[in-house]
């Protein structure tokens, strides 16, 4: 047993060989820091989809997700901003390296040439190589980064959140938003989130939607918000989005006829990566809930909130679903689905 031990990585996604590695040698020490070495400049040499997710806010997380109950395992950061690249500055990152160096340190890692580096300038830490042939969890992070959806299985459900493609599904009442959102989730194996608004009309106003305060539509606009949050955990690869806040801001104008500026503020700024917009053209259902059953009301509305909120309809990644016939509209959302995951699976982003 170790006193002190360090693993260093820019793990850049975090795998579950890292996990692999980190767990080793937690067992091996009795407080162990693991360092991310930050380089800015690597970050942005990366494509559009990892610049976004691999900085370093993102990186930190990921560690403090997967360790914050291991009491004997810190996070820290060495940020290579001021010294040469890798692999031209070991002097140098040996030195930023230096005080994190304890008392009987070792330093685990699966790259015995680099930790050979660190050892010429740091004499005092004790090299300790783990599965340099990767045997355990056969991935690395570039293998992992170019293609994230095929190598699905060996990054942790924190990281996946950050790589899961999102669709909302959009629409007036009565559209089949709800059902359409759970069938393509158990279709596609993946989760999907329920509309708040439903939920807080049952359980709040006793299905009394008159009891409707205009404060309400913020707390349902957040609550989705923190629905969709905890789909995206547990969510494999797709991620189906029933309602959003532009809904919720439809609903705000229909019945209070105004704006409210908190959820104009979430609905503005709402981004998916796909929307599928389910047009009203199926028979309007009443579910004890649904008081607007005439769509020449309604439609209007819907379509100038279309128009001031363009970020709903985002050009070339939205699927506007018009046809009357359930198996049709249904069928098209598959497909689109399908597509969705084609590209990704072929690592285009
Ligand atoms: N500026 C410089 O000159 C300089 C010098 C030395 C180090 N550094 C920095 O330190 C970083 C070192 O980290 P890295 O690139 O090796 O990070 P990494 O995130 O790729 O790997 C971190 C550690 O995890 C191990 N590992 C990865 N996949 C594994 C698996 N499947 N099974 C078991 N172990 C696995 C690696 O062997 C390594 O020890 C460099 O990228 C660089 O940023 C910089």
């Amino acid at each position: 047993m170790f006193k002190n031990g360090i693993v260093i990585g820019k793990f850049a996604p975090l795998t579950r060989g890292h996990i692999n590695l980190i767990n080793i040698a937690a067992c091996q020490c009795e407080h162990l820091k693991v360092i991310i070495s930050y380089d800015q400049r690597w970050v942005d040499q990366q494509n559009v989809r990892d610049r976004k997710r691999l900085g370093l806010k993102n990186r930190k997380k990921w560690l403090l997700h997967t360790y914050q109950e291991i009491k004997h395992i810190s996070i820290h950061v060495i940020d290579e901003a001021d010294i040469p690249s890798f692999p031209d500055g070991w002097k140098e990152f040996a030195g930023l390296l230096q005080p994190f160096v304890g008392e009987d340190c070792a330093i685990f890692s699966g790259e015995p040439e680099e930790v050979a580096q660190l050892k010429q300038y740091i004499p005092s830490i004790t090299p300790v190589i783990v599965d340099s042939h990767r045997t355990r969890v056969p991935i690395s992070a570039t293998m992992v980064r170019e293609n994230i959806y095929q190598n699905w299985d060996y990054i942790p459900s924190i990281v996946r959140k950050d790589y899961t493609i999102s669709v909302c599904l959009i629409g007036q009442e009565s559209t089949g938003k709800s059902t359409m959102a759970m069938m393509l989730g158990k279709l596609f194996n993946t989760s999907w989130t329920e509309e708040y608004g439903r939920t807080f009309s049952e359980k709040e106003l006793f299905m009394d939607e008159s009891l409707y305060e205009s404060y309400d539509y913020a707390k349902i606009a957040y609550r989705n918000k923190e629905l969709e949050e905890q789909a995206l955990k547990s969510a494999n690869k797709i991620v189906f989005i029933d309602t959003n806040a532009f809904i919720t801001e439809y609903y705000h104008r229909l019945y209070e006829g105004v704006s409210n500026p908190i959820v104009t503020a979430i609905a503005a700024s709402e981004h998916y990566d796909y929307v599928i917009h389910l047009a009203p053209t199926v028979k309007w259902v009443d579910d004890g809930l649904r008081v607007n059953s005439d769509r020449s009301k309604t439609s209007p509305l819907f379509e100038s909130l279309l128009k001031e909120f363009p970020n709903q309809l985002p050009q070339g990644r939205t699927l506007s679903i018009t046809s009357d016939n359930y198996l049709e509209r249904f069928m098209q959302a598959v497909q689109f689905a399908d597509k969705i995951l084609e590209t990704v699976k072929q690592g285009k982003y």
